[in-house]
């Protein structure tokens, strides 16, 4: 085994971070730290400033106030390109364009930074291959492929410049349940074999317990909670979120009730 370097920074760490839309702070302080290698689900109510904290990280959004740091660099000092690349992002709608074949979507990155045609059709390959879409699939546009399908394909997308950080908003909300369950486990997988570190909106409890190492709860801009999804489990001291962990909790002792009672 190679001996893994320690990492000098967190992966991301957000230091005081607020924004406001006039009356609403749709981020309020938010302070933490995401280490390497670790996967975040990002909880909350709707408009408790999920996605508005998540696009902090890419720039997408500018913070009022404190310091977002990716790899220990503030991200208001990188010039926005670059940050980006080394981030992939991968949303509900995930923006594929009609027009392009699978091949041509994916490789959008890779071709904007000059990569040689060979190198461009040698990564589309592996990444289908990653995201186990058949690699037929490259000549496709994405209206000839399933829900489901189209996500592979944006998260192929998002890993093609090889990101080590994934921001990834309501990826699977779309899809039907089974679908959701294959692609989310799916992903948790490259997650550990690509060694990322990835922060995953949802609004699903059950998803985020099942899939991240470490749930961030947020309601009204600011966390409420932040531990591994056991510790949630078991019980929490604000009464939102202990009636957000009871759900899953007691969805999974029906089932067993359901199965051996
Ligand atoms: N561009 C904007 N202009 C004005 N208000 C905004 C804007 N973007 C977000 N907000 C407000 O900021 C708050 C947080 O929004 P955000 O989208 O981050 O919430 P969320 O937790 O991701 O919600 P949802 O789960 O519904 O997607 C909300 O009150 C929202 O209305």
């Amino acid at each position: 085994m190679p001996k893994l370097e320690p990492h000098t920074y967190p992966a991301i760490a957000f230091d005081g971070v607020s924004k406001r839309y006039g009356a609403t702070a749709a981020i309020d302080a938010v302070t933490l730290e995401v280490p390497h290698g670790q996967f975040v689900a990002l909880v909350g109510g709707s408009g408790a400033g999920k996605t508005t904290l998540l696009k902090t990280i890419n720039a997408l959004i500018a913070p009022d106030a404190g310091v977002v740091r990716v790899e220990g660099r503030p991200t208001a000092e990188v010039e926005p390109p670059e940050l980006r690349r080394g981030i992939g992002y991968v949303f509900q709608e995930i923006g594929l364009f009609p027009h392009l074949t699978v091949a041509r979507n994916i490789a959008i990155t890779p071709r904007l930074l000059g990569w040689s045609e060979a190198d461009i059709a040698a990564r589309v390959a592996e990444l289908l291959d990653l995201v186990a879409l058949p690699r037929e699939f490259a000549a496709r546009k994405p209206d000839a492929l399933s829900g489901g399908q189209r996500q592979r394909v944006g998260v192929a997308r998002a890993l093609a410049a090889r990101p080590k950080v994934m921001l990834m908003d309501e990826p699977f909300g779309a899809l039907d349940p089974v679908t959701r369950a294959a692609l989310g486990e799916d992903y948790r997988r490259l997650h550990e074999t690509l060694n990322l570190t990835t922060v995953m909106v949802t609004h699903d409890v059950m998803e985020a317990a099942l899939l991240a190492d470490r749930i961030v709860v947020m309601k009204a801009g600011a966390v409420v909670a932040d531990d591994t999804p056991r510790a949630l489990l078991a019980g929490h001291a604000d009464p939102d979120v202990a009636a957000m962990m009871q759900t899953p909790r007691r969805q999974a002792e029906r089932i067993e009730a359901l199965i051996h009672g």
